[in-house]
């Protein structure tokens, strides 16, 4: 059987958890303070009846004060329901709001490091962030006022066919063509035109984030926003989409809203000239004034509700696209833990006929590459750019998962490794560190929290990083980013070779990167990074090669294969492309100690 799909409201709902009911019983509520909210325009029919019967001697209207007071007492017990009703919808919309906060970031860290390259993580946030606040709108009001106005339509509905049926139908045609009107705005091409632009809003805010991060870029190189041509276009995708959507799918419903919705009555003064004849033959003249009078209070309602009902709509569909928004992130993919997982027996790191390609790449960025780093040994992955060296060592703490072939730790294949023990055994060092905004104690303690401030300081030495500490205000405590404390990239990278160090793990992810570093800095890396690599299993990116010299095994990858592999000495001697990497590597160092020369 074909299973039923849930409403967006259901699947909002089943993030409220335990929550659910008391959305349930603050809906109750506001329909209960709704049907409420109807005795006092009746008492205000009942008064005038009164009036009217004994006009012009009012001192015979006893009932008046009466009236009064039971309609203020209804007033007050509707007012007290309906907050009654809110506090409840609130609490449930704040929980469900932070369930799908959670439950979203709960998902989206299961998900492979891979996938925020292509998600930023600032995105997911802001997106689940924006949705979670479009659906507390939703669940915290707009249902409350659907259900109430429901319930209040259908009391009235029955209150004036009990009266008179043809003058009840002249009263709600007004609301029907109204409705009627809205709904035409919601569901099929018109919810897909809603997408579409809420869609542009998304893109036009990413493109946005992206223009402001290239700001330095488009200074320096005298650009205008037209050289942001993505953020142009999304700026003109935008404004072409919010016109599309209000030409096509809010001005004629809107328009016919509006003036059904304030003139509700239109069809009641020629029901009731239609009517008075026979009206005024069976009864008196203050009799079908006074008919006349309930209905006209009652368009009154109609025309409140419709108002109601119109705002409440709109926080539908914002809250059906926010869903929309919330299941994106939740369908990003899960990294796969395995059931039974297995323990490495040492820390051999093995690529075993590796393929590679990415999602929606069209050709593979790794094929059948093969090799072993032993126990203790350095490996050193060489290579043009675009050669597969970022991608397979991306491999190894599954940032993504092989396509085909396998990644062993220690004889066990990493997809069956517990994903916790991969993370302890591996210790990463790449060329974008991510220092967080916070103190240097904090930022190298991320590898090991457990850590005590001396073991960080020990760390901290033992990459070289003394000089930074003597210079800065707070020694270990100096928060970086923060009233003018900024390190140079050479420093930031020996800060991020102690949170290795610390780490402690037996084999080390380099991405060697010291073309930025200053010939200090890059003696001290050097320094740091034979401290961090000793006696562990370490596969190192290598961009220079004179750091790969001492390696005990180089790969050379290009174009995704593996061209050649031996120790330097035995790749120079096959003379193939190592050789004339390194033949212009030394070309280039004799070109810049030249030209340094010439400067003095
Ligand atoms: N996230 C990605 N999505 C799709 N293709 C990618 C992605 N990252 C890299 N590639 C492609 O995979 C291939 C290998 O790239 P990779 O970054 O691994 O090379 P590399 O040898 O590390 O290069 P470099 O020395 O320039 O850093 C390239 O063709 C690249 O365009």
């Amino acid at each position: 059987m074909k299973e039923k799909k849930k409403s967006d409201v259901s699947v909002l709902l089943d993030y409220a958890g335990s929550h659910k009911g008391l959305t349930f019983l603050g809906l109750t509520l506001s329909a209960v303070s709704m049907v409420l909210s109807m005795a006092p325009y009746i008492c205000i029919w009942l008064a005038a009846r009164d009036l009217i019967a004994v006009a012009p001697d009012w001192t015979q209207a006893r009932g008046v004060a009466r009236y009064g007071w039971i309609s203020f007492a209804f007033a007050f017990a509707g007012i007290l329901l309906y907050f009654a009703g809110l506090m409840c919808t609130h609490l449930a919309a704040f929980r469900t709001a932070s369930n799908i906060r959670k439950q979203g970031v709960a998902h989206v860290m299961k998900a492979p490091l891979g996938y925020f390259d292509a998600n930023a993580s600032g995105l997911i946030r802001g997106r689940l962030d924006a949705a979670a606040s479009d659906t507390e709108t939703l669940l915290a009001h707009n249902l409350a006022d659907i259900v109430g106005t429901i319930v209040l339509f259908i009391a009235m509905v029955i209150l004036m066919f009990v009266f008179d049926w043809r003058m009840g139908i002249a009263c709600l045609l007004a609301a029907v063509i109204s409705v009627a009107s809205m709904f035409t705005m919601m569901g099929g091409k018109n919810a897909k035109i809603m997408a579409e632009y809420q869609t542009a809003q998304d893109r036009m805010t990413k493109a946005g984030t992206e223009y402001v991060r290239g700001i330095p870029v488009v200074k320096i190189f005298q650009q205008t926003v037209y050289s942001f041509k993505s953020f142009q276009k999304a700026i003109e995708d935008y404004s072409a989409k919010a016109e599309h959507y209000q030409a096509n799918v809010c001005r004629i419903p809107q328009s016919i809203n509006l003036t059904f919705t304030e003139g509700a009555f239109v069809f009641l003064v020629p029901a009731a000239l239609f009517l008075a004849p026979n009206a005024l033959k069976h009864g008196t003249f203050a009799g079908f004034v006074t008919d006349f009078a309930f209905y006209a209070v009652f368009s009154a309602i109609i025309s409140t509700a419709l108002a109601r009902i119109m705002f409440a709509s709109s926080g539908v569909m914002l809250a059906g696209t926010a869903l929309g928004r919330i299941n994106r992130v939740m369908e990003a993919p899960s990294l796969k833990i395995p059931a039974h997982p297995q323990t490495p027996h040492s820390n051999k790191v093995e690529f075993q006929d590796v393929s590679f390609t990415y999602d929606g790449a069209e050709s593979a960025a790794l094929t059948h590459v093969s090799f072993t780093a032993e126990p203790g040994q350095t490996i050193a992955l060489v290579g043009p750019s675009g050669g597969g060296k970022t991608t397979a060592a991306s491999l190894i703490p599954r940032f993504w998962d092989v396509t085909s072939g396998s990644v062993k730790i220690g004889g066990v294949d990493v997809k069956n490794m517990d994903p916790h023990v991969l993370m302890d055994q591996v210790a990463f060092v790449f060329q974008n560190n991510r220092l967080f905004k916070a103190s240097i104690l904090e930022n190298v303690r991320a590898a090991r929290p457990d850590a005590s401030r001396e073991q960080v300081r020990a760390a901290l030495m033992a990459a070289q990083c003394q000089d930074i500490l003597n210079k800065l205000p707070d020694g270990l405590d100096t928060m970086i980013g923060t009233e003018g404390t900024y390190l140079s990239g050479g420093e930031q990278q020996r800060i991020a070779l102690a949170r290795a160090i610390l780490k402690d793990a037996p084999i080390v992810v380099l991405d060697e990167a010291t073309a930025f570093a200053d010939p200090e800095n890059e003696v001290l890396i050097q320094k740091a990074f034979s401290t961090l690599t000793k006696g562990r299993t370490v596969i190192m990116i290598a961009h220079r090669l004179s750091t790969v010299v001492g390696a005990d095994k180089i790969i050379v990858l290009n174009k995704g294969c593996i061209s050649e592999e031996g120790s330097h000495n035995e790749l120079l001697t096959s003379d193939g492309l190592y050789a004339r990497m390194w033949a212009d590597y030394n070309k280039a160092v004799q070109w810049r100690i030249s030209s340094e020369k010439e400067a003095r």
